[in-house]
C-alpha cells in the first residue's frame, strides 16, 4: 500500500486542505459556536475567501486582497480558542499532506495566530520570540 502523502502544490490541494480544516472546526465544541453561533459565518462565501488566502500564502497566487485581522478583533475568543484552532490546523495538515509547503503552512498559521493573540492582548508580549529580538 502506498501511504505517501502529497505536498500542497495545486489549487485543488488548497481546496482540500481548507474544506477539511473547516469540517473539523464545524465539529469542534469550542470553535463551532464562535463561527456558527456568534459570527453566523456564511460558508459559501467564507470558504472561497480562505482558498484565496492560503493559495496566496502557499502558492504565491496573489488572489487574496483582504485584511484578516479586523474580522477577528472583537470575536469572543480566549487563548484556548487559538490553541484549539492551531491544534486542528496542524492535525489537518499532518493527516493530509507531507513536505516543505505543508511545513510552511503550519509555521505561517502558528505565526499569524500568535500575532492575532498579541494584538488582542490574549498573550503577553514576552511570549513572542520576535519581540525579544526587537527589544535588544
Ligand atoms: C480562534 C481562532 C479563530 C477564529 C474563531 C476565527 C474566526 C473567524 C471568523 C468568524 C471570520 C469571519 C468570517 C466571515 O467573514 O464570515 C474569520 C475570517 C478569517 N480568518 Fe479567522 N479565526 C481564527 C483564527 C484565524 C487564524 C489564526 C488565521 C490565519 C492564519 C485566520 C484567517 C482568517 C482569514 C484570512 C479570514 C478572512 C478575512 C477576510 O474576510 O478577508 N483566522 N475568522
Amino acid at each position: 500500500m502506498n501511504t505517501e502523502k502529497p505536498d500542497i502544490r495545486t489549487e485543488e490541494d488548497i481546496k482540500r486542505m481548507v474544506d477539511a480544516f473547516y469540517d473539523l472546526v464545524n465539529q469542534d465544541d469550542l470553535l463551532s459556536p464562535v463561527f456558527n453561533g456568534h459570527a453566523h459565518v456564511n460558508w459559501e462565501t467564507h470558504l472561497p475567501i480562505m482558498y484565496k488566502f492560503w493559495s496566496s500564502i502557499l502558492l504565491g497566487s496573489s488572489t487574496y486582497t483582504g485584511q484578516p485581522f479586523p474580522k477577528h478583533a472583537f470575536l469572543p475568543v480566549e487563548k484556548a480558542h487559538f490553541d484549539r484552532w492551531m491544534e486542528l490546523f496542524v492535525k489537518n495538515i499532518d493527516d493530509l499532506f507531507e513536505g516543505e509547503i505543508a511545513e510552511m503552512s503550519k509555521a505561517r498559521a502558528i505565526n499569524m495566530a500568535r500575532v492575532f493573540q498579541l494584538k488582542m492582548g490574549l498573550i503577553p508580549r514576552g511570549d513572542n520570540p520576535f519581540y525579544l529580538v526587537e527589544k535588544k
